[in-house]
């Protein structure tokens, strides 16, 4: 038999998109806390994944103005880097086993591309055991699951509907419905998007809930469409994305004429955004921390 692998030095990785937005960071720094409160003696450190936004952090690295008049931000966030980055400074620091868990919401292009770089440095291998850089990188599923039979993606997709349950909630008292953006890409199907739709209405049957995408489908078009033949008049718009950063702000309740919510105002609907992020979120925190220690286990990292 092999000889059991012995537990190296852990530490945790928050793979996110990021955000430029000051006032959506709050929304990532509360998972990084829960995480770090569940494993009070490992490391907890961000990687961004999105390169203009890596590039923006770094240009407030020498922004003495921005850093007095933004105490909130921590100093890590000045030099966040990619996962590559990120893992090389914890294998620097001594770290050989890491759990990466992404805040992602899908397996789509950002994470493909992630795992495309953890597999590739947990492929360096050495001539001696020893003086191999990793011993185990192991990469926690995207809030809405990812292919697979170890971990059904439609049970994420159940838990996924049970906490957003106060969204619904909201959206009842002010008697709206309750319309979601998502991100989505045009690579591959974003038919998990419609999946969370349908659960939605079948778990809150008397809020009607829709979903829509900035890229892919369902799309606007689609969405509005939908909204007008079902005789809606009132909605309330949240971004189902962690940050209500850019797209939320912007593409979602900006008063640009091709934001959503002039759009629906265009078409006669009462429309009230809210900007939020889903990183607010307790029980999607929970989610998170939940994948995270599924990933951590099967892999047999112990966190401390
Ligand atoms: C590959 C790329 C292709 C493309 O879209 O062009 C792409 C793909 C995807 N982005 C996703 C998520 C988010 N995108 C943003 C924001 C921006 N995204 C932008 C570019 C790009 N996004 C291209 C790569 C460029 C690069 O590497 O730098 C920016 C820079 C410019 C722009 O969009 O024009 C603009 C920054 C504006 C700013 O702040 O300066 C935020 C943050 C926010 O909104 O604040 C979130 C997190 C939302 C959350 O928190 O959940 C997801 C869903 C992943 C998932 O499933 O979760 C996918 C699709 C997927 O992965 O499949
Ligand atoms: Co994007």
């Amino acid at each position: 038999a092999p000889a059991p692998i012995q537990p190296e030095p852990s530490a945790i990785v928050l793979a996110a998109f990021g955000t430029t937005y000051d006032s959506a960071v709050d929304s990532l720094l509360k998972i990084q806390h829960d995480v770090q409160q569940a494993y009070p003696d490992t490391p907890v450190r961000f990687a961004f994944t999105s390169n203009i936004i890596r590039k923006r952090w770094h240009q407030r690295r020498d922004d003495r103005d921005y850093q007095v008049a933004h105490p909130e931000i921590p100093a890590e966030l000045y030099q966040v880097k990619n996962v590559l980055g990120t893992l090389a400074d914890l294998q620097n620091d001594g770290y050989r086993d890491i759990v990466v868990q992404t805040t992602l919401l899908t397996h789509g292009e950002e994470f493909t591309d992630l795992l495309a770089y953890t597999d590739a440095l947990s492929g360096i291998d050495t001539l001696k055991a020893k003086w191999k850089p990793f011993q185990r990188i192991t990469v926690g599923r995207p809030l809405m699951g990812t292919w697979g039979a170890q971990q059904e993606y439609r049970h994420d997709l159940e838990a996924l509907t049970q906490a957003l349950a106060a969204d619904v909630d909201q959206a009842r008292r002010s008697n709206a419905a309750l319309v979601y953006m998502g991100h989505g890409n045009d690579h591959l199907s974003t038919g998990l998007y419609y999946e969370l739709e349908e659960l939605m209405n079948q778990h809150y049957p008397d809020v009607p809930v829709y979903v829509g995408l900035v890229e892919g489908h369902p799309d606007f078009d689609r969405l509005s469409a939908r909204l007008q033949q079902d005789g809606v008049t009132r909605v309330q718009l949240r971004p189902l994305m962690v940050v209500a950063g850019d797209h939320a702000s912007n593409d979602m309740a900006g008063d640009e004429p091709d934001s959503w919510k002039v759009q629906l105002q265009q078409l006669g609907m009462e429309v009230e955004p809210i900007l939020s992020g889903l990183g607010n979120n307790p029980q999607v925190r929970q989610r998170y921390l939940n994948h995270l220690n599924d990933a951590a286990a099967a892999a047999g990292i112990v966190l401390k």
